[in-house]
């Protein structure tokens, strides 16, 4: 089993710290939460680990090989706010983007490349709307659809930022489903997630962030008073076992 290895890692956004001495795991296998408060640097450490910004300390490793040079193994899914939705594509031209990697650009996809994309479509409930342009899609179908991209890259790590927003319950359920069908098939999955209620529960791992490591454990070695306080400030109330409610 593979894990990513994160080690004194820090970032600098001009004279902003955003992350200081970021040390931790993600396993292969486990479904893995990154939590914490609006501007701990949730997303700058995704962004860090991936090579999307520049980081100090030392290099990611996954394996036994920098993650920089594995990159084609990674399916990654930004927050919403950060893609283009007016970029004039179908559902099909998005999941089949996913493709490209394993294809090459300029060249004609196969059927296999097809099927796969196909299949993640169907996995994802939006078979039927491949010809939509994207930008007229729910949020939640979009990120069904995103999704479904990141099924049809046929990574070893997925990657995603804060997928629940603006998605319905039964986009989260779908979502989730996925997410633990991928991490039983081995393959690492760490999510950025905003919500502390009920859907932290399916989460095996947690890491909770402050701008430093907070906590990274399994999640109910994590979602206790004393790290909650500790990265919240005391703004998030602390009930039972991971029942937990902001303040
Ligand atoms: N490009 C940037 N330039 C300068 N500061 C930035 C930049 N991107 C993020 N920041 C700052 O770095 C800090 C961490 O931001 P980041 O978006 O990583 O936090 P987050 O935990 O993902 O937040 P949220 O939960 O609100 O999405 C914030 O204070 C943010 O304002």
């Amino acid at each position: 089993m593979s894990q990513i290895t994160i080690e004194n890692l820090g970032v600098q956004y001009r004279s902003f710290e955003a992350l200081r001495q970021i040390s931790c795991v993600v396993h292969s296998g486990r479904l893995t939460g990154m939590i914490g408060p609006n501007g701990a640097g949730k997303s700058t450490l995704l962004k860090a680990m991936l090579g999307l910004i520049p980081a100090r300390g030392k290099p990611v490793f996954y394996g036994d090989q920098p993650l920089h040079c594995q990159l084609h193994k990674v399916a990654y899914v930004p927050q919403r706010s950060q893609i283009d939705w007016t970029y004039p594509a179908t559902v099909w031209d998005v999941v089949m983007m996913g493709r490209v990697k394993k294809t090459g650009w300029f060249r004609r996809f196969s059927a296999s490349s097809r099927h796969r994309a196909y299949d993640g479509l169907v996995r994802v409930g939006m078979e039927k709307l491949c010809d939509r342009p994207i930008g007229q899609l729910s949020g939640g179908q979009q990120q069904r659809v995103f999704l479904a991209r990141s099924l049809a890259q046929e990574a070893e790590i997925f990657c995603f930022d804060e997928p629940f927003v603006g998605v319905d319950q039964k986009t989260e359920a779908i979502l989730f489903q996925i997410f633990r069908e991928l991490a039983n098939q081995g393959h690492i999955v760490l999510v950025v997630n905003h919500d502390l209620g009920e859907s932290i529960t399916h989460f095996d791992d947690l890491i909770l962030l402050n701008k430093e490591i907070v906590a990274a454990d399994v999640r109910e070695n994590v979602l206790n008073e004393s790290n909650l306080n500790r990265a919240y400030g005391g703004k998030v109330s602390f009930f039972s076992g991971s029942s937990l409610q902001a303040a």
